[in-house]
């Protein structure tokens, strides 16, 4: 071979070298590096326990609504039961539209006084032993001006007669009980966690990596809009070079989670009685979705707080979920107005808050019934049910009842409820039962009001209130 063929030979070779070392170059400085930590003690993310379930820092918020406007009326001093009849027949004309039909007091272990004969007894709401007001006569209702259409009465409702009330049960301080919720949500949501820190933290981040990262957002339900705003933060960061080990990734991507839930919202549950009315808190949502329980758990938290409460059975669409709100109510000593199977809500949720005011309670939670059957059919049942109790007094609160295992169906019901009335929190129920959590990023997103309380369990004590803080450590396990 000639000298000049191996002149040539060599320069190919280190032109090839030189390209090769320029790709290399290029390729490094497109993908983002994590080292493993070598951190100080102290730093974020270090050894810190994230065995980490969902564990509030801190109990229930509870405050007073916006200032009422509704009608005043004198809060008699405390449980002094009267009987039913003449409370209600002091009940200044209902709305014409709410012709409500009768309501029955049903029986509650915190007697007022057995209609029809209780003078002024007045029995310590705590009393289990006290007997319950059996055969509640229904009650006449005051708006009798305009003559009632027929309210074909109503075959009582089963009232399970004679049957004893359950003993009041005692409950635990909501401050205490909220450490036993610790590991039920980690045990479903971790997965997320892992996923997104795998990646995160796993070394290199190249375009497929972040489309697993978006991929895993998506599957958990956060939905697009949100998914690409954490996304695009993420980016941001890790563009910025500030995140260099595991420890700086995770505290990255839980600030960035912690932002898009809104940390801002305000959370506390209106539930607190104004000078003349009790709090009045509306609970809807679709049949199923944990209304009645959720309505149920919330009672038992405030009875705790020290608070009076009573329970409105406005779910008339089958009688099983009244009794089980007044099972609820008896197990808790709160009290309870229910109707006929099939009975109009409006009426029964108008008694319950025209009962709450006379018997001074703190709090009245009327449990709707959310049947979707259409729009429409909703949309007249609660826009009454509301207007009507707003007749007696403000609504502080109303609560929508989600069910978190449901994902993108339970966007829908949001949608649909948001439309006819003003929801202002979400309770999203059964959050111990998914992997998907993610559903509280578009709840919100969506709906602009914040989720207040999760359920996570069907214990009687499985609900607490929703901290973006809390949930984000016990997304990421
Ligand atoms: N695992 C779990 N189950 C729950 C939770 N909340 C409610 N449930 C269960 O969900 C089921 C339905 O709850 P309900 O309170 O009856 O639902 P609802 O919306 O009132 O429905 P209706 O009674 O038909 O009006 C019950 O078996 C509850 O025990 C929760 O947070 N976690």
């Amino acid at each position: 071979m000639t000298t000049g063929a191996w002149i040539a030979i060599a320069a190919v070779v280190a032109v090839l070298l030189v390209a090769l070392v320029a790709g290399w170059a290029l390729y490094r400085r497109r993908r983002v590096s994590l080292q493993p930590t070598q951190q100080a003690p102290g730093q974020i993310g270090e050894a810190k326990d994230r065995s980490g379930g969902y564990k509030p820092e801190s109990g229930f918020s509870f405050s007073q609504g916006a200032t009422a406007t509704a009608p005043p009326v004198s809060r008699p001093t405390p449980p002094v039961a009267e009987p039913v009849e003449e409370r209600v027949t002091e009940v200044p004309p209902a709305p014409a539209e709410s012709a409500p039909a009768p309501v029955e007091p049903a029986p509650t272990p915190a007697p007022p006084a057995p209609v029809e004969e209780a003078p002024a007894a007045a029995p310590a709401p705590e009393a289990p032993a006290a007997p319950a007001p059996v055969e509640a006569a229904p009650v006449e209702k005051a708006p009798a001006a305009a003559p009632a259409p027929a309210p074909a009465e109503p075959a009582p409702v089963e009232e399970a007669p004679a049957a004893a009330p359950a003993p009041v049960e005692e409950i635990a301080p909501t401050a205490g009980r909220l450490d036993r919720l610790r590991g039920r949500l980690s045990r479903s949501q971790s997965a997320v966690g892992k996923s997104l820190l795998g990646l995160l933290g796993g070394g290199d981040l190249d375009e497929d990596s972040w489309e697993e990262i978006e991929d895993t957002l998506l599957i958990a339900d956060l939905g697009s809009a949100t998914t690409e705003q954490i996304v695009t933060r993420l980016r941001a960061e890790m563009a910025a070079g500030t995140v260099k080990t595991e420890a700086e990734a995770r505290a990255m991507l839980r600030a960035v989670l912690i932002d898009a839930l809104h940390p801002e919202f305000d959370r506390s549950i209106k539930a607190l009685p104004h000078d003349a009315t009790p709090g009045v808190l509306l609970v809807v949502g679709v049949n199923g979705t944990g209304k009645t329980t959720s309505t149920g758990k919330l009672a038992r938290v405030l009875v705790a707080d020290g608070r009076r409460v009573l329970l409105g059975a406005a779910d008339t669409f089958r009688a099983a979920a009244a009794d089980q709100l007044q099972t609820w109510a008896e197990r808790v000593g709160a009290e309870v107005v229910r109707g006929p199977e099939g009975g109009d809500p409006a009426a029964i949720a108008f008694d319950s808050v025209t009962k709450g005011i006379e018997t001074g309670v703190d709090v009245v939670i009327v449990d709707t019934a959310g049947r979707l059957h259409t729009k429409t059919g909703l949309m007249d049942e609660l826009g009454k049910v509301k207007r009507v109790v707003e007749k007696r007094a403000v609504v502080d609160e109303v609560l929508l009842v989600l069910d978190a295992t449901v994902g993108q169906n339970g966007l829908v019901q949001a949608r649909v409820f948001a439309e006819v009335v003003d929801i202002t929190g979400v309770v999203l129920t059964k959050l111990d039962g998914t992997a998907k959590g993610g559903i509280v990023f578009q709840v919100q997103h969506e709906l602009g009001v914040p989720v207040k309380l999760v359920g996570l369990g069907e214990g009687a004590d499985d609900l607490a209130p929703f901290e973006p803080g809390a949930f984000v450590d016990a997304l990421l396990g």
